[in-house]
C-alpha cells in the first residue's frame, strides 16, 4: 500500500513543522503548503514542498491532485489577538478567505477530510473554568472571530457537502521538538513563555508582565501550557481517526492544568537557573484572565493523552531555541 499523502497548509509554522514531523513517523507523507509569511523553509524537512498561498485555489488543488491527498490539515492562518484588532481585514482575508479556498479546492480534487486549526480564544471570555466543548463560544477579537467563522464552515460544508471534519481547539502551544530538530519560533515573537527565556538569556532587557489584578490567585492571567509534541500527536490520532471513517469531532486539545504567569517565570528560573527581569504592566488588551480546557472529550474520543506537557518539560524543551543553558542537562 502507498503511503498516504496529507497535505499540511501552514506546514512551514511552529506547530505545522513539529506536526509534519509526528505524520512521517507514524508512516504518512506530509505535502506541506506554506507561503512562508511567517515560516521557514528550513522546517520542511519531511516531506515534499509547495510555495503557495492558500487563497490561490488552482495551486491548492493542483497540490491536491499531484500528490493523490487524502486529507488536508489547515493550520495555515495569522494568529495574533492583537494584529487581529489592528488589521482586521488581513485576519479574515487569510483566516476565513484562506479556508474557503482551501475547501473549494478540496472539492474540485475530491479530498473530504479536514482538520482545522481551531483556538480557545473562540470561547472569549468563559463563565467558568475548565471550559468544556459546549461552553458558549463569544470570542472577543477578530482573530477568535474567523477561526469561530471557520468552524461554522466546517459544520456547514458537512451537513451539505459530506465534508468530514476534526476540529481542533488548541490551548497555549509551547516548547518544542523532544528530540531537537525543530526550535519554538514566532513571527513576530510575542508568547509568554519565548520572551521570557529571551529576559533569562540576556536577549531582551526584561519580561513585561501585563496585568496583576486579574481575578486569579496570585492576580496573573493563567493558561493552559501544551507542548507542541504532544498537540501534533493529537493530529495524527485525528487523522487516524477520519481516515477510519470516524465521526467528525469537535474538541479541546489541552491538558486541564494552567499555570499563571508567576508560575511559568518560576518554571523558567528553575529550569534555567536565572533570572528572570520582570516588568509589571497594565492589561494588554484581549486577554481572558483564565483559559484552561476540559479535556475529557480529547481524551474519550481519541485516547489523547499529553505526555510532555508539565510547564517544566515545556521550558526544557524551548530553552535551546534561546540560547539558555539548561541546569538540568541530564533530565532531557
Ligand atoms: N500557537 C498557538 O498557541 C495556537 C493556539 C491556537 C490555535 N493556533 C492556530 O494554529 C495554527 C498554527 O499556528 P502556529 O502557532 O504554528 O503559527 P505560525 O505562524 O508559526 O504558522 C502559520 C503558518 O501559516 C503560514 N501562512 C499564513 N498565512 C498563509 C497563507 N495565506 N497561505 C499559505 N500559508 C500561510 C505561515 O507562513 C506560517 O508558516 C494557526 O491556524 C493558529 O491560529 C495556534
Ligand atoms: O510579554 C508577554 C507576553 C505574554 N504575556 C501574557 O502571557 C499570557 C499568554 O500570552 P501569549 O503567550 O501571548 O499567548 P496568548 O495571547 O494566550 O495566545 C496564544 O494562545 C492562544 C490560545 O490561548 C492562541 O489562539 C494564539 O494564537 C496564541 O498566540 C497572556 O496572559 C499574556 O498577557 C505577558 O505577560 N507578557
Amino acid at each position: 500500500m502507498s503511503t498516504p499523502a496529507i497535505l499540511v497548509t501552514g506546514g512551514a509554522g511552529f506547530i505545522g513543522s513539529h506536526t509534519c514531523k509526528a505524520l512521517a513517523g507514524a508512516g504518512y507523507l506530509p505535502v506541506t503548503l506554506d507561503n512562508l509569511s511567517r515560516g521557514n523553509r528550513q522546517d520542511v524537512r519531511w516531506g515534499p514542498f509547495v510555495e503557495a498561498d492558500t487563497r490561490d485555489t488552482a495551486r491548492v488543488a493542483a497540490a491536491l491532485r499531484q500528490h493523490r491527498v487524502s486529507a488536508v490539515i489547515h493550520f495555515a492562518a495569522y494568529a495574533y489577538v492583537g494584529e487581529s484588532v489592528e488589521q482586521p481585514e488581513i485576519y479574515y482575508d487569510a483566516n476565513v478567505g484562506g479556508l474557503l479556498s482551501v475547501l473549494r479546492a478540496c472539492r474540485e480534487a475530491g479530498v473530504d477530510k479536514v482538520i482545522f486549526s481551531s483556538s480557545c480564544a473562540t470561547y472569549g471570555i468563559p463563565d467558568a473554568v475548565p471550559i468544556c466543548e459546549d461552553a458558549p463560544q463569544r470570542p472577543i477579537n477578530p482573530y477568535g472571530r474567523t477561526k469561530l467563522i471557520g468552524e461554522q464552515v466546517l459544520i456547514d460544508y458537512a451537513r451539505a457537502y459530506g465534508m468530514h471534519h476534526a476540529i481542533l481547539r488548541y490551548f497555549n502551544a509551547a516548547g518544542a521538538d523532544p528530540a531537537g530538530e525543530l526550535s519554538e519560533k514566532h513571527v513576530p515573537e510575542t508568547h509568554l513563555i519565548p520572551l521570557a527565556l529571551m529576559a533569562a538569556a540576556g536577549r531582551i532587557p526584561r519580561l513585561d508582565v501585563y496585568g496583576t489584578d486579574y481575578p486569579t490567585p496570585d492576580g496573573t492571567c493563567i493558561r493552559d501550557y501544551i507542548h507542541v509534541a504532544d498537540l501534533a500527536d493529537g493530529h495524527r490520532l485525528a487523522l487516524t481517526h477520519l481516515l477510519g471513517g470516524g465521526a467528525d469531532l469537535e474538541l479541546n486539545l489541552g491538558t486541564g492544568h494552567g499555570q499563571s504567569i508567576f508560575e511559568v517565570l518560576d518554571a523558567v528560573r528553575r529550569v534555567t537557573g536565572r533570572s528572570v527581569p520582570t516588568r509589571l504592566c497594565p492589561r494588554r488588551p484581549g486577554d481572558p484572565p483564565a483559559l484552561v480546557a476540559d479535556a475529557g472529550r480529547a481524551r474519550r474520543m481519541l485516547g489523547f493523552a499529553p505526555q510532555h506537557s508539565g510547564i517544566e518539560t515545556i521550558v526544557r524543551h524551548a530553552a535551546p531555541s534561546f540560547g539558555v543553558e539548561k541546569r538540568h542537562e541530564e533530565r532531557a
